[in-house]
């Protein structure tokens, strides 16, 4: 909710500032319809890409520390929020403990997760899933609702990592 691009931008600007997380790559944000609770108005969904010597749970922690700082517009409870933020992979492990699943429980079926994933790595190989993204995506009935709203290219980085 809000103004969704700018808190994209700000979130990933603040996950780059970060001394021990480096922001690699970035996909183009879309626009999504809503998936779950479809009685809200469409998401700015994105993926990046980061370099971190944080073990996942510090990531996870990192993160949510983020969330905490734009979740004050937050109205209506279990409602849009300002910002979710999610952590897909990490390298090729398999992490299950009571606060963190990962690879993420829900991505393989989540067309706004995966379209702009296969943007930013084509032969990204999600473990436990034995089927390559584009295929995983084409097999989605979901997909539809997934557009490009700003292409990469259109995203201003230099507003992002300039200090
Ligand atoms: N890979 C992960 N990334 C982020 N949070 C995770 C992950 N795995 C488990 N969690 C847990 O999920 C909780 C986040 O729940 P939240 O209310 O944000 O879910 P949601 O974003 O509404 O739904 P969804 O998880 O389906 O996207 C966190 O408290 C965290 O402990
Ligand atoms: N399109 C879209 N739908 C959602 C999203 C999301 O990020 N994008 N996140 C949800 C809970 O995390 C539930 N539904």
């Amino acid at each position: 909710m809000g103004n969704k691009e700018e808190y994209l931008l700000k979130a990933i600007r603040e996950i780059h500032l970060h001394t021990n997380i480096q922001v690699l790559d970035i996909s183009s944000i879309y626009e999504t319809e809503p998936v779950g609770f479809t009685n809200q108005d469409h998401f700015l969904n994105m993926v990046i890409e980061v370099k971190t010597d944080l073990a996942p749970i510090e990531m996870l922690e990192v993160l949510q520390s983020i969330e905490n700082d734009f979740d004050r517009k937050r109205i209506v409870r279990w409602g849009p929020r300002t910002l979710d933020l999610d952590i897909l992979l990490y390298n090729h492990e398999n992490i299950v403990t009571e606060q963190l699943i990962i690879p993420h429980p829900r991505m393989h079926e989540r067309s706004f997760v995966l379209i702009p994933l296969y943007e930013i790595q084509k032969d990204i190989y999600i473990p436990g899933i034995d089927k390559p993204i584009a295929d995983i995506i084409n097999q989605l009935q979901d997909k539809e609702g997934v557009r490009i709203w700003k292409q990469k290219n259109g995203v201003d980085v230099f507003a992002l990592f300039e200090s």
